[in-house]
């Protein structure tokens, strides 16, 4: 079956001459359909280039970057906004809602910026599948950290898209709401057949993912199948994290 997302030989480096920094070198990972991977590594590895050249929101330097059926470094800037709004999600450590829009509003926000006019009960719908059905007409202020992740989760999810990627999805949230947000991901892939990406720093995260993938100065160094937290946390150690 062919992966969900595939990267083969990608380079990233930022800056030029003496200062330049090669954030990726000759990255080759497929990410299978219908599974949860976990990318962890020390600070500056490489972590948030690998998922922002997977999902379309940065071009590498060489190399390829299927999803799906699409390579993604041939497309037009035009077409690659077009894939960000229909065929990935994304889910950020912030949340990023806007503070002025309901729950509701925000959730259908992929859909009005891509010129769609949502369709009745699609917000309600997708704030059903994330538990806050009832939460629709509040505005982010009035919602808990964990809730607020919620409906970002269930504006990554408004276009159904196949593969959603998270970066450090549980960074602002405490243990509880973590756990939360971390089995409904979970749930989007045993229940829904969504492919996930999520970067993370906190092991117990990481053992929520089919895979972990271990990246140190811009490689692949490693990856863990059935991952548990203390051996996640073990290798991170010896990474030097
Ligand atoms: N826009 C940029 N301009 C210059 N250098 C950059 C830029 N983005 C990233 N880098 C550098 O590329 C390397 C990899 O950065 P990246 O953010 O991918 O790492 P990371 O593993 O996600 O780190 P962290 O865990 O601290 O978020 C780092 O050395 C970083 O300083």
């Amino acid at each position: 079956m062919r992966p969900a997302i595939a990267l083969t030989t990608v380079s990233r480096s930022y800056g030029r001459g003496d200062s330049a920094v090669r954030a990726l070198g000759n990255v080759s990972l497929e990410f299978p359909a219908g599974s949860f991977t976990a990318i962890m590594g020390p600070s500056g590895s490489g972590k948030t280039t690998l998922l922002q050249c997977a999902a379309g929101l940065d071009r590498p330097d060489s190399g390829s970057v299927r999803v799906g059926e699409l390579e993604l470094t041939e497309l037009s800037e035009k077409r690659l906004a077009q894939l960000r709004r229909r065929e990935v999600g994304f889910v950020f450590q912030s949340f990023n809602l806007l503070p002025s829009l309901t729950a509701a509003q925000n959730v259908v926000l992929p859909l009005r910026l891509g010129g769609q006019r949502p369709k009745r009960g699609t917000a309600r719908a997708a704030l059903d599948r994330v538990g806050l059905g009832k939460r629709a007409r509040h505005l982010p202020a009035e919602l808990s950290g964990g809730q607020q992740q919620r409906v970002a989760i269930a504006r990554a999810l408004v276009a159904e898209p196949r593969v959603i990627f998270a970066d450090e999805p549980t960074g602002a949230l405490d243990t509880r709401s973590a756990r939360e947000a971390l089995a409904l991901l979970r749930s989007l892939v045993d229940e829904d057949g969504r492919t996930i990406v999520m970067v993370t720093h906190d092991p117990v995260a990481a053992a929520v993912a089919d895979r972990v993938v271990f990246l140190a100065d811009g490689q692949v160094v490693d990856s863990m199948t059935a991952p548990r937290a203390d051996a996640v946390a073990a290798r991170m150690t010896a990474l030097g994290a």
